[in-house]
């Protein structure tokens, strides 16, 4: 038995069943050509006879990609067969991908027609299809509820009417990695022409199994594998390629097989594959979930630096990312923040350590995670032993109400120096904003977002605003806590305008080092 597990990318079909909006012919060729790059074995475009646009799509890919197999799917009836080979007939080699169900429920329920009727139906759409091709897949929907012995036996029929895959889906992810691996080796027991064809697996997700349970039939003989980018598809979603990818990559000490994929090609495939489909990634998806490759806690991150298979099994340049991430947050260590320093250019005798990682565990208590600037702020006030902030709320009052323009009135410490000023706005917020651009002269700070959030309980909850800033091309965030929205925001606002003050200061003393340097 070969030791290649071929993958078969059911994205523009399974996944693309799933999708809030449908994808344009453009979209599709797009994610198509990202398949091929990332050396999917079979691209299955569509399903032809389902309308126009799924008809055309699949002939532009099948006209497009070059070094993958471009598949079609088709019902055992032929029309949908027809239909198939006629928009795949441009490609230089394509497969038809037939089905019918086996599981009772289906046979009976849904087709209505007796056992021996379906194997007729299987049997004449592989024999129509292979007028056609030679590579015809054959699926047995709902296998994994599927009688063993009728599995058998429309399994004995497909080969010998031609399939040259022939695929067992469990089409209501309802088998487990046991029992399903356990089917796919009785198929190898039982069905005496098995060596004919390849045997594909096909798992949805519902109950969370879809990867594992390909898993456990690839380790039972199934030598290819059915699967979608980021794991899109019908209801919970089909097995990940990334995932089986990757796990047949990293465990390949154990299991000895191997596979086409380029795996540097995963994370901007994933990437294409969300943004066009719409369908966001959840942060801790395994592989390309945001968090993937990212460490939160001082133990974990010191053993990545000393180490990085520590706490990584894969690299993050192995499916195409180019470093991990090390969070700072309340649970990081002194390690974390020395490296980051001096990633950020601080030598150790520049800072205290302690005082800095006292500091920073309050910012981070209070904010969650610390960002570089944050640090370097924190360093700036380490340095400087800098207790006082620039800009210091002293008085404000806030109008608002139904029948009147609302208005505040702000005094603020800048520096020395102590200025008020009265200004209108949409809001009692906008209106306090106003008036702190006015006293501060400078309108080139940007309000780009503006998050009011509460922290604790029913009526005794504080009001959190967060805010994010531009200011000279870069990007400042402040919170502010209050029991007042206005207060709240006007403190935020009162955060960003000191780092920013900060972060002039920083620039100034960095510029007069660089021409003490002589640079
Ligand atoms: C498990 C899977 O993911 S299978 C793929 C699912 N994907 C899709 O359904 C998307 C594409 N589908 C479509 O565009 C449409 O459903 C079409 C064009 C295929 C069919 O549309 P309609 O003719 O209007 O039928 P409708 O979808 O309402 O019902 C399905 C019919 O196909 C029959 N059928 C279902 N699967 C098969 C099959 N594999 N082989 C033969 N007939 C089948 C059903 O029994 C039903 O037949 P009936 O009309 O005699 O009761
Ligand atoms: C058509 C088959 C392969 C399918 O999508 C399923 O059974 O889920």
């Amino acid at each position: 038995m070969t030791n290649q597990v071929k993958i078969f990318d059911t994205t523009l079909r399974d996944g693309e069943q799933a999708l809030p909006a449908s994808l344009s012919g453009k979209e599709k060729l797009r994610i198509a050509l990202a398949l091929e790059r990332l050396g999917v074995d079979i691209i299955e475009a569509g399903f032809p006879v389902s309308s126009p646009g799924d008809f055309e799509s699949v002939r532009s890919i099948a006209r497009e990609v070059k070094n993958a197999t471009v598949c079609g799917l088709a019902r055992a009836v032929p029309a949908d067969i027809e239909a198939c080979a006629k928009a795949l007939n441009v490609a230089d080699h394509f497969r038809i991908h037939t089905f019918i169900a086996t599981s009772e429920i289906h046979v009976g329920a849904k087709l209505r027609k007796s056992q021996d009727e379906v194997v007729d139906m299987a049997v004449a759409a592989v024999e129509l299809a292979r007028n056609a091709t030679d590579d015809v897949e054959f699926s047995c929907e709902d296998a994994g509820r599927t009688h063993i012995d009728y599995l058998c036996r429309m399994v004995e029929a497909a080969i010998d009417a031609g399939a040259s895959t022939v695929n067992i889906p469990d089409t209501v992810g309802y088998t487990t990695p046991t029992e399903f691996g356990g089917i796919i080796s009785q198929l190898f027991n039982r069905v005496p022409n098995i060596d004919k064809a390849i045997i594909s697996v096909h798992c949805h997700n519902d109950l969370g199994l879809a990867v594992a349970n390909s898993l456990a039939a690839i380790e039972a003989g199934a030598r290819q594998v059915e699967c979608t980018v980021n794991g899109i598809g019908e209801r919970a979603g089909n097995c990940s390629l990334e995932e089986i990818a990757m796990i047949l990559k990293t465990r390949q000490d154990m299991l000895g097989l191997t596979t086409g994929i380029d795996t540097t090609e995963i994370s901007r495939t994933s990437k294409l594959v969300s943004q066009l489909c719409n369908m966001p990634v959840q942060a801790n998806k395994a592989i390309v979930g945001a968090n993937a490759f990212s460490h939160s806690s001082g133990i974990h991150q010191d053993g990545v630096l000393k180490a990085q298979n520590t706490y990584e099994i894969m690299t993050p340049e192995s499916v195409g990312i180019n470093k991990n991430n090390l969070n700072l947050t309340s649970r990081s260590g002194r390690h974390v923040i020395k490296h980051r320093l001096s990633e950020l250019g601080y030598k150790t005798s520049d800072y205290d350590l302690e005082a800095v990682y006292t500091a920073f565990l309050k910012l981070a208590d209070a904010k969650g995670t610390v960002y570089d600037y944050d640090l370097e702020a924190l360093l700036f006030f380490d340095q400087q032993k800098h207790e006082a902030a620039y800009y210091k709320l002293l008085y404000l009052q806030a109008n608002s109400g139904r029948e009147i323009i609302p208005s505040a009135t702000v005094k603020l410490a800048v520096g020395e120096q102590e200025i008020t000023r009265a200004a209108t706005g949409n809001g009692p917020v906008d209106a306090a904003y106003e008036a702190i651009k006015d006293i501060l002269g400078h309108p080139e700070i940007d309000i780009v977002d503006f998050t009011l959030d509460s922290k604790g309980e029913g009526a005794d909850a504080l009001a959190q605003v967060s805010v994010i800033a531009e200011y000279k091309g870069r990007r400042f965030h402040g919170i502010g806590l209050a029991t007042d929205i206005v207060e709240a925001g006007v403190n935020a606002l009162i955060y960003v305008l000191n780092n920013t003050h900060i972060a002039d200061q920083i620039d100034h003393h960095k510029s007069q080092q660089e021409q003490v340097a002589g640079v």
